[in-house]
């Protein structure tokens, strides 16, 4: 079992006035990456920000911090090379959103970043399967992208329990609605990646929300890895 439990905040829903510090402040609390939500009002009926924001945000943080990029755009393939010079670590598309997911793994892969590959609650896991060979980490969304803040759909836990049975390595990221009250479903499942975004930002103690998600997650790959 190569994967360990990890904690990205999605800073969609600290104060856009304050990206930078947001960043650095939830690093220092303990997060393992940070999930940077990318919203074009094509794609999904919200803006947020674009490449120029990640550039500033990279400066601000430094070299070492994990962008989890969810691009919740239409033509992903525009931004690649963007994000990339931006100083984005991984890229992560929405499957729906392209023609040709084979090609845009290639230049995501060659562009130097890492691959995510996301699916929106209406898409079946069998349409992402064909492509887990190929990438760092599928993403589970757990609510419709889009805004922060939403009720987690616990009807989604069937599509982790199977890419894990299916599998036993890869990264799989859960986001929507993740915090404290459902982290355990998520785990029990299978998700070793966790997007948390108002239950980690809006918290008076993000650090012991962040322990906590951790701690869910940890246990429950212990777990798993002493029933094999
Ligand atoms: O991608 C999205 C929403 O489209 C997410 O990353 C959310 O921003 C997570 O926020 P919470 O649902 O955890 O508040
Ligand atoms: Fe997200």
């Amino acid at each position: 079992m190569s994967y360990s439990a990890k904690i990205g905040p999605s800073i969609l829903s600290s104060d856009l006035a304050c990206l930078g510090s947001e960043c650095v402040r939830m690093m220092e609390c303990g997060a393992d990456y940070l999930h940077l939500d990318v919203m074009d009002g094509h794609f999904v009926p919200n803006i947020t920000f674009g490449h120029p924001m990640v550039e500033c945000l990279r400066k601000c943080v430094g070299p070492d911090p994990f962008f989890d990029m969810h691009m919740m755009v239409s033509r992903p393939e525009q931004w690649v090379a963007p994000m990339a010079a931006a100083g984005a670590s991984q890229y992560t598309f929405h499957l729906e959103a392209t023609t040709n997911a084979g090609n845009l793994i290639k230049e995501i892969r060659q562009s130097g970043m890492k691959v995510g590959l996301a699916i929106k609650p209406g898409t079946t896991v069998e349409e992402l399967a064909p492509w887990a060979s190929q990438i760092d980490m599928a993403l589970v969304m757990t609510v419709e992208p889009g805004f922060g803040g939403q009720k987690f759909m616990e009807d989604m836990m069937p599509k982790v329990s199977w890419l894990r049975s299916q599998f036993p390595s890869l990264d799989i990221e859960v986001d929507g609605g993740v915090g404290p009250s459902t982290i355990h479903k998520c785990a029990e499942a299978g998700a070793n990646m966790i997007v948390s975004g108002n239950a980690v930002v809006s918290s008076d103690d993000p650090r012991s929300v962040i322990a906590m998600l951790r701690t869910a997650v940890s246990e429950a790959i212990q777990k798993r890895s002493l029933d094999r």
